[in-house]
C-alpha cells in the first residue's frame, strides 16, 4: 500500500541543479523612475544595470556603481549576521523581533532578494517569518505595523466585497491564505492582528512551492474580536466590536468566497487558524464548491499521519502494525480531530474494518478523557469517544496521567495549545509504555505552547524516544556523543505541496484522495537509515524538493479522480499521459525562482 521509494541520496543537489540553469524571462513594467524603485516587486536597488537605468529613467537616481545580485545578497547577510552579534545576550523576544524587522524591511524594498535570501537560508529564517516568531509578531502587530500587506475585508464591507476585490493590483492570483484571526496558533483570538499568519504561510508558499509572489494574496476577514484586551487597546487596528456569529458570520465568508472566485476562478484558498466551529463548518460548506482546504484540519492531519507511520518504522515494525499502535491524542480541536480522522481512515484501509478502526485511539480535551458519557459531546469528537465498557480502569474525564499510566501508549500526541501539559509526571509515566520506542509529538505552537520541551521529553521519558514538535527545538545533547533528534512536525511539510499540486493540475476541488496522496508521499520520503535514527521528516533545507514530490502526488491523484482541468498550456490529457517522473519535472518547471529579470517597459 505504501510505496517506500527512496529519494534520500542527493535530494538537495538535484534541486539545486534544477535551478542553476534558470534563465530569467523579461518582466513587463508599466512604470518609470522612482515609481520602480519604490515597488519592491520590480526594484533591484543598486543591481540595475546601466542599460536598464537608461531605458527606465533611473540614471542619476542611484549611486553610480552597479552591484551584482550575489554582492547584494552577501551585503544583506553581513548586516544580518552583525545584527545577530549586536543583539547577543538580549532577551529572545527582542532578538527575534529585530530579526523579523530586518527581513521585513528587505521584503518591503526588494522582493526578489528577500525571497532568494529566504529560500537559501530557510532553516534559519523559517523560525522568523513562520513559527515561533510570527506568533510574537501577531501579538505585537498594531505596534509593528508600518506598511499593509495583503487585503482586509471587514464586517463593515458587507455588500462591497465584489468591487473591493478588484482593488488588488495583481491581475492573477493563484494562492490565497485566509484567516479570521479567531485562533492564532495557540495564542487564541488575536483579531485583525492575525494577518501575520497568512503572510507567513504565503512566504512559505513562495520559498517552498515556488508560487510566484506576485500571485499570492494574504487575507484578513475582520468580523470583530472577543479579545477584551485588544478591544480596549487604543492602538488596535481592527474593528472594535464582538465577533459576528451565526448567519451574520457566514454571510461575510460567503460573500468573500464568491468575490474571490468571480475574479480568480482558478485560485486556491487555504483556510488558516479559524476557531474550531468555523473551521469545520466552512470546510464542509465550501469544499465541494470551491478549490479550498483547511490547513489546520487537513494539512496537519497528513503531516501527523506521516510521522505516526514513521514511528512504527522507527520501532522496527512494519506499516501493517500501525493499527495496533496505541495513540493518545491530547486536544480535541480542529487539529486533533483532523489527525484522528485521517489516522482512522488509514487504519480502516489497512484492516478493511471501519467499525473498529478507532479502538486504539484515545482522545482527551481540557476536561480529560472523552467517553460516550460526556455531557454535550461534540458531534465531531463522537466517533473517537470511548465506550466506558471498553476501557476498564478508566472513567469519563480521566486525567492525562491516569490515561498514560493505564493505556501505556506507543504515541502521545499533543494538539492542545497548552504549554507544558506533558508534565514531568506524564513523561515519566511514558517510560512504562508498551513500546520499545515511544513517540512524543508536542505539536502545539508557538514554542511556549508546546506540550513539553525537547529537553524535558528526553530527560523524563527516556533517551530511546522519538520526538517531534510543531515549532523548532535544538537537538538534545544526551552526553557521551549521543544526540536526541528533534523533528519538526509542522504542516509546512504539506500545505505548500497541496496548494501547488492543486494549482498545476487545475483541480476543481481538493479531495480526501489528494490529501491522502500528499501524506503517503511525505511518509515514504525518509530512508530506513534516517528513520532508525529517529528522523521522521526531511530537513527543512530540502523543502522545495519535498514540496515538488508532494505536489506531483497531489496532481496525480487529481488526474486519477478526473478532477484535473489542466494549467496554462497544459491540458488534462497531457497531464494524464505524464509518467511519475514527468509530473515531478512539470511541477518543478512551474516553480518561480528568485532571480532578476530584465525589465521591459510597456506604456
Ligand atoms: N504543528 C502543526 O502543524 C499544527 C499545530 N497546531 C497547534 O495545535 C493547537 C490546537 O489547535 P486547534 O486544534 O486548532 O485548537 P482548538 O482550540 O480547536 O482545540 C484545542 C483543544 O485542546 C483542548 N485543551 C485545552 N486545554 C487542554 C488541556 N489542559 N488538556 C487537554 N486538552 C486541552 C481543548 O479542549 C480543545 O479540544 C494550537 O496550538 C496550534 O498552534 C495546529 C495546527 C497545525
Ligand atoms: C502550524 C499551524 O498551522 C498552527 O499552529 O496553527
Ligand atoms: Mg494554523
Amino acid at each position: 500500500m505504501w510505496n517506500l521509494t527512496r529519494f534520500a541520496s542527493s535530494r538537495l543537489s538535484r534541486t539545486r541543479r534544477l535551478f542553476s540553469s534558470v534563465i530569467p524571462g523579461p518582466c513587463i513594467v508599466h512604470k518609470r523612475g522612482t515609481d520602480i524603485l519604490h515597488d519592491p516587486w520590480f526594484n533591484k536597488d543598486t543591481g540595475f544595470p546601466l542599460t536598464e537605468r537608461d531605458r527606465l529613467g533611473l540614471r542619476g537616481l542611484l549611486p553610480p556603481r552597479v552591484i551584482s545580485f550575489e554582492q547584494q545578497y552577501d551585503r544583506f547577510m553581513e548586516s544580518y549576521h552583525s545584527l545577530e552579534k549586536n543583539t547577543k545576550g538580549q532577551p529572545d523576544s527582542v532578538v527575534a523581533l529585530a530579526k523579523w524587522r530586518i527581513l521585513n524591511r528587505l521584503h518591503d524594498r526588494n522582493e526578489t532578494l528577500y525571497y532568494r535570501v529566504l529560500m537559501d537560508n530557510i532553516k534559519d529564517f523559517a523560525p522568523i517569518i513562520y513559527t515561533p516568531t510570527v506568533g510574537l509578531v501577531c501579538q505585537n502587530y498594531s505596534g509593528l505595523f508600518r506598511r499593509p500587506r495583503g487585503m482586509y475585508f471587514s464586517a463593515k464591507d458587507k455588500g462591497e466585497m465584489m468591487s473591493m476585490i478588484y482593488n488588488w493590483p495583481a491581475q492573477h492570483v493563484d494562492m490565497i491564505v485566509l484567516t479570521d484571526g479567531s485562533r492564532i496558533l495557540g495564542l487564541g483570538d488575536l483579531g485583525v492582528q492575525g494577518i501575520g499568519i497568512p503572510i507567513g504561510k504565503l512566504d512559505m508558499y513562495v520559498a517552498a512551492a515556488g508560487i510566484n509572489p506576485q500571485r499570492v494574496l494574504p487575507v484578513m476577514l475582520d468580523v470583530g474580536t472577543n479579545n477584551q484586551k485588544l478591544l480596549e487597546d487604543r492602538l488596535y487596528l481592527g474593528l472594535r466590536q464582538p465577533r459576528l456569529e451565526g448567519e451574520e458570520y457566514l454571510e461575510i465568508v460567503d460573500e468573500f468566497m464568491e468575490a474571490v472566485f468571480t475574479r480568480w476562478p482558478k485560485a486556491i484558498v487555504q483556510f488558516e487558524d479559524f476557531q474550531m466551529k468555523w473551521a469545520f463548518e466552512t470546510l464542509d460548506r465550501y469544499r465541494k464548491k470551491f478549490c479550498m482546504f483547511n490547513d489546520d484540519i487537513q494539512g496537519t492531519a497528513g503531516v501527523a499521519l506521516a510521522g505516526l507511520l514513521g514511528t512504527v518504522r522507527a520501532q522496527g515494525r512494519t506499516l501493517a502494525d500501525f493499527p495496533d499502535q496505541r495513540i493518545v491524542v491530547v486536544g480535541a480541536g480542529s487539529a486533533g480531530l483532523g489527525v484522528l480522522s485521517m489516522a482512522v481512515q488509514a487504519v480502516a484501509r489497512m484492516t478493511g474494518k471501519n467499525e473498529t478502526a478507532a479502538q486504539n485511539f484515545f482522545l482527551l480535551d481540557k476536561d480529560g478523557l472523552i467517553t460516550k458519557e460526556r455531557k454535550n459531546l461534540d458531534p465531531a469528537a463522537a466517533p473517537f469517544a470511548k465506550d466506558p465498557g471498553q476501557i476498564v480502569g478508566l472513567r469519563e474525564g480521566a486525567s492525562l496521567l491516569e490515561v498514560v499510566k493505564k493505556v501505556k501508549p506507543d504515541v502521545l500526541l499533543g494538539l492542545s495549545g497548552v504549554g507544558g501539559v506533558f508534565s514531568e509526571e506524564v513523561l515519566k509515566a511514558l517510560r512504562e509504555s508498551g513500546s520499545t520506542r515511544p513517540a512524543i509529538f508536542a505539536m502545539s505552537n508557538p514554542t511556549m505552547n508546546a506540550e513539553c520541551t525537547a529537553a524535558d521529553a528526553f530527560k523524563h521519558a527516556g533517551e530511546n524516544i522519538v520526538f517531534a514538535s510543531g515549532s523548532p527545538f535544538e537537538n538534545v545533547n544526551l552526553g557521551n556523543g549521543k544526540v536526541g533528534y528533534v523533528n519538526q512536525a509542522n504542516n509546512m511539510y504539506l500545505f505548500p505541496g497541496i496548494g501547488l499540486g492543486s494549482l498545476v493540475s487545475g483541480a476543481r476541488f481538493i479531495t480526501d484522495g489528494m490529501l491522502q496522496a500528499a501524506a503517503e508521499c511525505l511518509a515514504s520520503y525518509m530512508s530506513d537509515e534516517e528513520i532508525q535514527k529517529g528522523i521522521l521528516y526531511p530537513s527543512i533545507d530540502s523543502i522545495r524538493h519535498i514540496t515538488a514530490e508532494v505536489g506531483a502526488s497531489v496532481l496525480r491523484a487529481a488526474v486519477a479522480e478526473e478532477l484535473a482541468e489542466g494549467h496554462g498550456d497544459v491540458g488534462p490529457k497531457e497531464l494524464a499521459h505524464m509518467s511519475k517522473e514527468e509530473t515531478v519535472g512539470y511541477v518543478f518547471r512551474n516553480m518561480w525562482y528568485p532571480i532578476y529579470s530584465p525589465l521591459v517597459q510597456e506604456k
